[in-house]
């Protein structure tokens, strides 16, 4: 773990707010589904499904929630995987809450996957994302939401057709890594690296594979700068979309079993 100002703060207690986000993957076809943010948080980034989990709900189930309404796909209970957690956080302030995301994928789901006016979900390349982009990438198309119409490159599925029906007539994109929110260039390769099928992994490194296909993942993000005030939420604050440069990351991977004991710790120095 880095030394950090951090580290030197007194003692304080957190509340969490958990979120869900889940990946789904189409690993035959070697491709991964993201949706683009066409409104409210998160405007115009590219993420997987979710959202807030609500009173009394399941995180699994929010998760299902969430991405049948904004993708169209339903998942079974038993069908979703879960990976792992980011916990992003500001230490800014003792206030706002530690955002908790728990992340899932799933290769096994019902329905296709439908735009919203909310998220526009787009195919990538799964074996072009391994790494994070450049610095400097070229934006890819983005969808043109004034006038409705599609920039042919952006589009893996044509409207009207069945995704699943269809041959990959265009090669798919590697993901825009840096059109998402910024930690994600940290975790998310590693997760799509340790979840490539055996025989696209080099034979060297399968059986560490195998073994990191059994941990969660927790990427806990710690941002020293500013608090924003976002203008959209009436003010209320966000603070986990402003970390600009100045954050600080760590990643641990832990056997399966020790995850639901550490979950839930509020303390953090
Ligand atoms: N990777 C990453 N994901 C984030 C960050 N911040 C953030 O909200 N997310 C994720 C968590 C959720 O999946 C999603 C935000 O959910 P949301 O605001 O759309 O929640 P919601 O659907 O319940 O909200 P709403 O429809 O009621 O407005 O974005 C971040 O900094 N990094």
């Amino acid at each position: 773990m880095a030394t950090t100002d951090a580290m030197q703060l007194p003692p304080k207690l957190k509340t969490h707010k958990q979120y869900t986000l889940v990946i789904p993957l189409d690993l035959q076809r070697d491709r991964v589904l993201l949706g683009y943010k066409l409104r409210g948080f998160g405007q115009g980034k590219y993420n997987g499904f979710g959202g807030k989990v609500e009173q009394g709900e399941s995180i699994v189930a929010a998760a299902i929630r969430e991405l049948h309404e904004e993708s169209g796909l339903l998942v079974r209970e038993p069908d979703m995987i879960q990976r792992g957690a980011l916990l992003l956080e500001t230490v800014a302030d003792n206030s706002s809450p530690i955002l908790e995301i728990h992340v899932f994928t799933v290769d096994k789901w019902e329905g296709t996957e439908n735009a919203t006016d909310e998220m526009h979900p787009t195919w990538f390349s799964l074996s072009e994302s391994l790494t994070p982009t450049s610095a400097t990438p070229a934006p890819i198309p983005t969808p043109n939401v004034i006038s409705g119409s599609l920039p042919s490159s952006f589009l893996s599925t044509p409207p009207g057709t069945e995704a699943h029906d269809l041959p990959l007539a265009l090669p798919l994109q590697p993901i825009p890594y840096h059109q998402m929110w910024e930690e994600s260039r940290v975790w998310l390769p590693r997760l799509l690296q340790n979840l490539m099928p055996p025989d696209l992994v080099p034979q060297e490194q399968q059986e560490e594979q195998q073994q990191k296909k059994k941990r969660y993942f927790i990427h806990h993000v710690q941002f020293i700068g500013g608090v924003d005030r976002d203008v959209s939420s009436n003010g209320e604050y966000s603070v986990w979309h402003g970390m600009g440069e100045r954050r600080l990351d760590w990643v641990d991977e832990l056997p399966v079993g020790e995850w639901d004991s550490r979950r839930t710790f509020g303390r953090y120095p």
